[in-house]
């Protein structure tokens, strides 16, 4: 009997790599990073396929992958801020597993991404308005396939993990079959 995934979803810098990573560890169960995957496969970075590619070839890298990893039983995911964007890649959410949509303010999110340099689309002249424009746009995509939301504000990342499998509890996810 297959066993439910968990799929993570939100903005740049809302926690998903890091939460999923954790959840999984508490949960016992095996963890993915679409983004990571995407890179294990090219051998190079995400930046570097932007560049080269554009942002529509890294859709396309990001589609092949969530749909492979989607069809996985038992995993958690974490997935890139823009998985949301293709109704294809909502459908494939919504309908394999539990989604937990992490969610922050955009001056947490600012805070947490500043020093990084391997996100494309934060590569801007001012980061803060495009991930309000971002924020715009893709807001009403994360609530439309969430089961569940979870505040990821300013916190430590366990108090977050904590928040997700309280939730997941209230929400009677399991690991085992069903
Ligand atoms: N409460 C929190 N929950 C999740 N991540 C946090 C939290 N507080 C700080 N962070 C930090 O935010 C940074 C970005 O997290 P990341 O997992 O890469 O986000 P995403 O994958 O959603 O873009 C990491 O360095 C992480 O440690
Ligand atoms: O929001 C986006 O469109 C993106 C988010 C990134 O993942 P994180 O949300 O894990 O930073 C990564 O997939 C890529 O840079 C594009
Ligand atoms: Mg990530």
């Amino acid at each position: 009997m297959a066993r439910r995934s968990i799929f993570l979803v939100g903005p740049m810098g809302a926690g998903k790599t890091t939460v999923g990573r954790r959840l999984a560890q508490n949960l016992g169960l095996e963890f993915f990073d679409s983004d990571e995957e995407i890179e294990r496969r090219t051998g190079t970075t995400i930046p570097i396929i932007f560049e080269i590619e554009g942002e529509a070839g890294f859709r396309k890298r990001e589609h092949q992958v969530l749909s492979e990893l989607t069809a996985l039983s038992g995993v958690v995911l974490a997935t890139g801020g823009g998985a949301v964007l293709l109704p294809e890649n909502r459908e494939l959410l919504r309908s394999r597993g539990t989604v937990v949509y992490l969610r922050t303010s955009v001056a947490e999110q600012l805070r947490r991404t500043r020093s990084s340099t391997h996100r494309p689309l934060l590569q801007a002249d001012d980061p803060e308005q495009r991930l309000r424009d971002l924020a715009e746009m893709r807001e009403p995509l994360y609530e439309a396939v969430a089961d569940i939301v979870v505040e990821s504000p300013g916190r430590k990342v366990g108090a977050t993990v904590k928040d997700v499998l309280d939730r997941l509890a209230d929400a009677h996810f399991t690991t085992g079959p069903g």
